[in-house]
């Protein structure tokens, strides 16, 4: 069993009076794809944009390595993040990686070595958001996803689809109103795990 690599601990957010996050914990192990599940406002992005402190908790902590994200001011130089709505809709995929190379320090010359390099370079001058619809792109993201991983990489998919988890992911968590209320292996019976939290069985399709 791998290492956990990142972990959360009893993170917990509110908005105003409105508990969106109530003690999430849990952890994704080294070189895995763990998926994240839960429908609409569940806490998902909340809970991403807290594990890249794009957004700050009230309570709970992140390790990353063992090590605590509030000690380690460069705990993102070996993170990626990629948001489910593209933050630059209408730049080029180039120049959207160029910009992003340019504040990392990257050199210019070899962003396009390895976006030449990649099954990425065939959408370079689509724009982000016609990108992030097109169904050949998500195939190829998929197939990427899974060479990232056969490499040791590690990632955290943040998804409504259980179809995709199922054919790509290890390990599963799933969210509801905020608590967590699966974490862990990607089970044969994982689909029966998902309806007896997110399926309304006895909702009477004719009954108006
Ligand atoms: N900045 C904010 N101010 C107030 N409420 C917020 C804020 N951000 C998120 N929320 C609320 O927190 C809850 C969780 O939202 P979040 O976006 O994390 O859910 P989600 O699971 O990612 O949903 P979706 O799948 O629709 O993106 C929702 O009720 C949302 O309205």
């Amino acid at each position: 069993m791998a290492e956990k690599l990142v972990e959360l601990k009893q993170l917990s957010k509110r908005y105003d009076n409105k508990t969106v996050l109530n003690n999430v914990s849990f952890s994704v192990r080294q070189g895995t794809i763990h998926g994240f599940i839960g429908p609409n406002g569940a806490g998902k992005s909340t809970t991403l944009n807290i594990s890249v402190r794009l957004v700050l908790p009230n309570s709970g902590e992140e390790y990353i390595d063992f090590k605590s994200v509030k000690n380690d001011p460069r705990f993102n130089e070996r993170l990626g993040f990629i948001p489910a709505e593209p933050k630059f809709p209408s730049l080029s995929v180039e120049n959207y990686l160029l910009d992003v190379g340019y504040l990392r320090d990257i050199p210019k010359q070899e962003v396009l070595r390895k976006l030449s390099g990649s099954p990425l370079s065939q959408f370079r001058y689509q724009n982000c958001h016609s990108l992030s619809t097109d169904p050949s792109f998500r195939q190829d993201l998929f197939n990427n996803l899974k060479n990232i991983r056969d490499k040791g990489g590690t990632i955290l998919m943040s998804t409504h689809i259980l179809s995709d988890l199922q054919k790509l992911a290890d390990d599963i968590t799933m969210i509801k109103k905020g608590r967590i209320v699966y974490t862990g292996a990607k089970t044969a019976d994982i689909e029966k795990t998902y309806e007896d939290y997110f399926v309304e069985k006895d909702r009477k399709l004719f009954d108006l």
